[in-house]
């Protein structure tokens, strides 16, 4: 069975070198979803009895995990050292560094990584991370799946 989330965050970004309009500063309302895998729990009388994991659970980690820790900061390339000094001159800026381009498959890829080892399968139903899916607007998205 696979249950999915989905929770949204606004955040700014540029792509450094991109040969088009995405090398300026901009930002997108991005929107996470959050596929995971597993039995359903038949515990009797458990709270999440007839689930794979309760949807607030899933929500509660996500949001401290990643979205939380992205919403209304700006994510910057390591190596874009021109914004990387700008932002550093502002003091207590909500700045997340990357070591990657913020691309929609860097951060797939970033939020599969973060969200994996933060998902425990606490009732021994083969609870697993499968798949998380980031938007950049509603038409440009990137799937990072789990490969084993
Ligand atoms: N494969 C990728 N291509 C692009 C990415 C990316 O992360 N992965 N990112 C960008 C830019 O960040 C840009 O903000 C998106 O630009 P664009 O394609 O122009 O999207 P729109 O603003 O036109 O989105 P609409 O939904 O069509 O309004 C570029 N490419
Ligand atoms: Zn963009």
């Amino acid at each position: 069975m696979q249950i999915t989330r989905r929770l949204e965050f606004d955040a700014g970004h540029r792509i450094p070198n991109h040969n088009s309009q995405c090398r300026h500063l901009h930002g997108h309302r991005y929107a996470l979803e959050i596929t995971l895998s597993g039995d359903i729990i038949t515990t009797e009388g458990v709270s999440e009895q007839g689930m794979v994991m309760d949807f607030s659970e899933v929500k509660r980690i996500a949001n401290e995990v990643v979205v939380e820790v992205w919403d209304h900061a700006f994510l910057v390339y390591r190596g874009d050292r021109a914004v990387l000094d700008f932002l550093e001159t502002m003091p207590g800026h909500k700045t997340v560094v990357l070591d990657v381009p913020p691309t929609a498959e860097h951060l797939a890829m970033i939020a599969f990584n973060l969200l994996n080892s933060a998902y425990r399968d606490t009732y021994g139903n083969h609870l697993r991370l499968e798949r998380v899916r980031l938007y950049e607007t509603p038409n440009n998205w990137a799937d990072h799946l789990r490969t084993e």
